[in-house]
């Protein structure tokens, strides 16, 4: 698993990944992001990528999910939409967990999985890769991949991939034939053509309950958004992925810089994306 280096991105390769609204754009051609996430155990996983994916600027979100977590998800985003109805990217699985999977849940999965759009797989979905051929990016973290790894019959442990994320990570694309986004200080982003993106964390504050659900809704959001450029290259994903890594390390940065250096929460983060993607846009 040797090779090119890996390709550090940045701002710049960012910029070329945000998608600005124009005049003949309305709320479904700018597209709408499908969103199956949460739980009543885990309701906040929702909450948290719905909010990121409308801070990253999406069209539309529609979800789906238990009627207590559609009331969480309407309280802090009463714009959210809850009637099911077409979308051009879906994410699943933040804050679900595989084994509580119920005939309802069951159903709304495999409805996201057979629609042919593309899909970020998150938690309590990544056992679902490999069930459906539409272009997919998972985003587990370390523990994560190595049970997904390990339940393909690949050998490994999570000491050794924490030992070797890179290598693993791109293991996991080639084993999977999809994109891998392994979350961590430094998060590795790649898939089975090649790309293998690097993004270093901007602060270590962000190591703290459900950034990553925030991530979910960053990606989710940008590839809604990039629904036309997905259908026909899927490797627009990988680059789709990496730029959500970076939107979220720098809003990161901002969050803590707004409190003096100081923790924030997954909700400060998402609430900085915004920001963020000013920036980026300015710079495109
Ligand atoms: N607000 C929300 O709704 C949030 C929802 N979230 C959702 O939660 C779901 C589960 O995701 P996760 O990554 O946290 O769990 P998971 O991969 O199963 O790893 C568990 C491992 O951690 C370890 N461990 C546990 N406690 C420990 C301790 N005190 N000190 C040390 N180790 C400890 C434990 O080890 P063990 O106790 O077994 O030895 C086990 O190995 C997922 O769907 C996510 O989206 C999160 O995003 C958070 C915000
Ligand atoms: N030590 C660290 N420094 C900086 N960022 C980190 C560190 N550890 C984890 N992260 C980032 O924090 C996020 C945590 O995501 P995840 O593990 O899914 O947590 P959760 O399930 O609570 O949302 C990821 O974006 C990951 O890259």
């Amino acid at each position: 698993m040797t090779g090119t280096p890996w390709q550090e991105w940045t701002a710049a390769d960012a910029a070329a990944w945000i998608r600005r609204p124009g005049a003949d754009d309305d709320k479904y051609r700018r597209g709408v992001l499908g969103v199956v996430t949460g739980s009543t155990e885990y309701p906040g996983a929702a909450v948290l990528g719905v909010e990121a994916a409308y801070r990253t600027g999406v069209g539309m979100v529609r979800f789906t999910g238990p009627r207590a977590v559609r009331a969480a998800v309407l309280l802090r985003r009463p714009e959210t939409v809850v009637q099911a109805g077409r979308v051009q990217a879906w994410v699943l699985g933040s804050g679900m967990d595989p084994g509580r999977r119920t005939f309802l849940l069951q159903g709304d999965l495999q409805h996201a999985l057979a629609s042919g759009q593309p899909v970020v797989l998150d938690a309590g979905a990544l056992d679902l890769v490999g069930t459906h051929s539409a272009p997919t990016v998972i985003t587990p973290h370390v523990r994560e991949l190595a049970t997904l790894l390990a339940s393909r019959e690949v050998r490994t442990s999570v000491d050794e991939v924490r030992a070797d994320p890179a290598a693993w990570a791109e293991r996991a694309a080639h084993e999977l034939g999809v994109a891998v986004l392994l979350k961590g200080a430094r998060t590795h982003v790649c898939d089975p053509s090649g790309n293998r993106f690097v993004i270093e964390a901007s602060t270590h504050w962000l190591a703290t309950a459900g950034t990553g659900d925030v991530l979910a809704g960053i990606l989710g959001a940008l590839a809604a958004t990039h629904g036309e450029a997905l259908q026909t290259d899927a490797t627009v994903l990988t680059h789709l992925a990496a730029t959500a890594v970076h939107v979220h390390a720098a809003a990161g940065k901002l969050a803590s810089e707004a409190v003096g250096g100081g923790p924030i929460t997954a909700l400060d983060v998402a609430e900085q994306v915004p920001r963020v993607i000013g920036a980026l846009l300015a710079r495109a």
